[in-house]
């Protein structure tokens, strides 16, 4: 028996603290069940927001190599959200949360800048390989697809090197399914593109803690 969590919101704090870190090709984790109650990801699946998504889009590649297109919402409190993502959104910025990602991670996080955003990846959208940027320490990505069809890309791709021919695991973006990304100089990754065959977009919540002296202004992405 753990000491009882102190937690109010969707997340299971202590399967979060608790859970354990791949180490290759480099640290992360492929979580599932860290939304516990089946009604709520349900609501939220159902309610993601559709509106107020700005694409975001760099075809060449970037400083880092990276090459992209994707929508983002930064706002979280929109009239349009269903009261359903008020718990999950506030849980997230919580003390808790930061601390039981940071042990899952083997970082602290203290001190750290969170930014939380919705993403939608519509057909032929995309994220190339990158292995985030350096100001970033750790990534936890939620998905909320009901159910996500085999060969509608979309998958989130582990890789070993800047070359999606390195791929050592693939994540299909379902909803109950999250993943913890540790930022380092060899977290190489990237989001396939999705396929024009299917006539939805990928969505998922992103969670992101920065250094301290991250400039938020240039450095989202
Ligand atoms: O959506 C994902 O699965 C990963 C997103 C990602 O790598 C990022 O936002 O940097
Ligand atoms: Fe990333």
């Amino acid at each position: 028996m753990g000491h009882p969590t102190t937690q109010s919101g969707p997340l299971d704090l202590d399967l979060i603290r608790n859970a354990e870190l791949a180490g290759r090709p480099w640290p992360h984790c492929v979580l599932t069940g860290a939304i516990t109650d089946q009604a709520t990801l349900d609501e939220m699946v159902a309610s993601f927001p559709d509106q107020g998504f700005q694409t975001v889009r760099e075809l060449n590649p970037d400083a880092e190599g990276k090459t992209f297109e994707v929508g983002v919402r930064n706002d979280l409190t929109g009239a349009d959200l269903a009261p359903v993502w008020t718990p999950f959104t506030t849980q997230l910025r919580s003390e808790h949360y930061r601390r039981a990602v940071g042990h899952l991670g083997g970082v602290t996080l203290e001190g750290s800048q969170c930014v939380v955003a919705f993403y939608r990846y519509p057909p032929q959208t995309w994220l190339g390989p990158h292995r985030d940027n350096r100001y970033k320490i750790l990534t936890h990505v939620f998905y909320f697809n009901a159910d996500w069809p085999a060969g509608a890309g979309g998958d989130l791709l582990i890789l070993d090197g800047p070359d999606a021919g390195s791929l050592r695991r693939r994540v299909c973006p379902r909803a109950g399914t999250s993943v913890v990304i540790v930022r380092g100089d060899d977290s190489w990754h990237a989001v396939q593109k999705v396929s024009d065959e299917v006539t939805r977009a990928r969505l998922s919540v992103s969670v992101v803690f920065y250094t301290a002296d991250a400039d938020l202004t240039k450095h989202v992405n």
